[in-house]
């Protein structure tokens, strides 16, 4: 008998190439993803050591970042100057070093995490990594994937491998059902609620329980997209049948005799029995209610039927934390969260980009006019762009008063034309409410697509049950 191994434990064994004596690992990689932001550099390093990539065929780049969302942005006119040098040296790069490549003008681009589960790239039992912190989101499918800094990038184009030690392996486990108007966001950002932005330092954390299996593949990614702002180094998901529902007959995922020896190992990926976990968390599904956040930390969590808190609520070196996210938010303490005021609504990004995701804010919108002064949906890619307008979803938005947009990372981050003025405050799907995120002192509450679907319809902060 083998000793019981967690899922993490399978796959990390599966991929040690050598360890040292003081456990210090170098790691096969299956999978390495690259954006432009993080790989300049990388790419140079190589050309300068005269390197080549060592695996073209497992590196995968898209811009996303960067790229304008509106019609016309090929024209690169429409790219601030520091963006368009790094959206042509990520095309210079791809084909120089001849690795697969989704620019701007193919259907297939989009966000990086996006695009990797969406074209078949991100497989069960892999180690994947991008130089991108929710890297975590192809977690959903049970593999093994987390964020690299720069040189890391550099080390894995070079070699294929990364220098690791092992994290320690936690358990969050939801049970039973969610309510009506709950979302796998919902789980995600009460799970940050609870454990804290530092509660998942050193650990990778499998979720687990009724209410994760019964998330579609979408909702299992938003949920492994933010384990990284609990501050775990990874999240995933065991694989069963809808992760190899999901996979099957996409462009790169095996074929034929292929695909039978695959799914033979997928189905031996899931944490045994007996397996050790140095720490697990509960949540009942039943006890999450659809939440948003107040301040400017993702552990800033309450349900939307909550008050804003005062700060002397707060226990230590948090209460001038929660002061300073007040003060910056622009909220008084015991207002209702649904009392406050949004000036613009954002729905996209890695976190709730997704097909799913659009046609739960649809549904909400349907029919219905905006009430803020902008909203938009930005396609996470532009296939799934492309399926929206399929089935309508994107009438349903522009009828509402919705700009819809063509697909990249947008309002999630301020390094492209989408952002907030100062104290502009927003609705967004995304997963970072940080200071200065979204644009220059402008605020954010991060929340759930149908949630933030609410928001642009009453033009304040809603229970997405009370539209339903
Ligand atoms: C720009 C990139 C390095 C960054 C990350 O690592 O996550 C971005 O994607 C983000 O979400 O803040
Ligand atoms: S959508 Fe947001 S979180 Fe995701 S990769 Fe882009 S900037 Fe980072």
């Amino acid at each position: 008998m083998t000793n019981p191994r967690t899922l993490y434990d399978k796959i990390w064994d599966d991929h040690v190439a050598h360890e040292a004596d003081d456990g210090t690992c170098r790691l096969y990689i299956d999978r390495h993803l690259v954006h432009e932001v993080t790989s300049p550099q990388a790419f140079e390093g190589l050309r300068m050591a005269g390197r080549a990539v060592r695996a073209p065929d497992k590196t995968i780049a898209v811009p996303d970042h960067n790229v304008p969302t509106t019609a016309g942005r090929n024209n690169p006119d429409q790219m601030p100057e520091d963006s368009r040098i790094q959206v042509a040296a990520l095309d210079k790069n791809a084909k120089d070093f001849g690795i697969h490549y989704y620019p701007v003008s193919d259907i297939r681009q989009g966000i990086v995490h996006i695009v990797g589960p969406e074209q078949g790239w991100t497989l069960p039992g892999m180690t994947v990594v991008c130089g991108d912190s929710h890297t975590a989101t192809h977690g959903a499918f049970g593999a093994l994937a987390h964020g690299i800094g720069t040189s890391e990038v550099e080390h894995v184009l070079a070699t294929q491998t990364l220098i690791q030690k092992k994290s320690k392996n936690m358990k969050v486990e939801i049970t039973g059902k969610l309510r009506p108007g709950v979302t796998a966001k919902d789980i995600t950002l009460s799970v940050i609620g609870k454990t804290g932005t530092a509660g998942g330092t050193g650990y990778v954390i499998e979720y687990c329980g009724e209410a994760i299996r019964d998330l579609s593949m979408e909702g299992r990614m938003t949920v492994c997209n933010m384990a990284i702002e609990g501050g775990a180094r990874a999240g995933l998901i065991a694989p069963d049948e809808k992760t190899f529902d999901y996979v099957k007959g996409r462009p790169h995922a095996p074929k034929g005799a292929q695909w039978e020896a695959a799914l033979a190992y997928w189905k031996t990926l899931f944490s045994d029995d007996d397996a050790h976990w140095d720490m697990v968390v509960t949540i009942k599904g039943e006890d999450i209610a659809p939440v948003v956040t107040w301040g400017t930390s993702p552990e800033d969590v309450l349900p939307i039927t909550g008050v804003v808190p005062s700060a002397d609520s707060f226990k230590g070196g948090k209460v001038g934390a929660a002061q300073r996210s007040l003060d910056y938010m622009g909220l008084t303490p015991g207002q209702k969260l649904s009392d406050i005021e949004i000036d613009t609504v954002f729905i996209g990004s890695c976190t709730n980009g997704r097909i799913e995701d659009l046609r739960a804010a649809a549904e909400v919108v349907k029919g219905k006019k905006i009430a803020v002064k902008r909203a938009m949906v930005v396609p996470g890619s532009g296939l799934v762009r492309a399926q929206a307008e399929e089935e309508g979803l994107a009438d349903i938005f522009k009828e509402a008063g919705f700009e819809w947009r063509l697909a990249g990372c947008s309002m999630c981050l301020a390094m492209n034309p989408d952002q907030l003025a100062p104290e502009e405050r927003c609705a967004s799907t995304s997963n970072r409410n940080f200071e200065g995120r979204q644009g220059f002192k402008g605020r954010t509450h991060l929340m759930s697509p149908g949630m933030a679907a609410a928001a642009a319809i009453t033009g304040k902060l809603t229970d997405v049950r009370d539209l339903m």
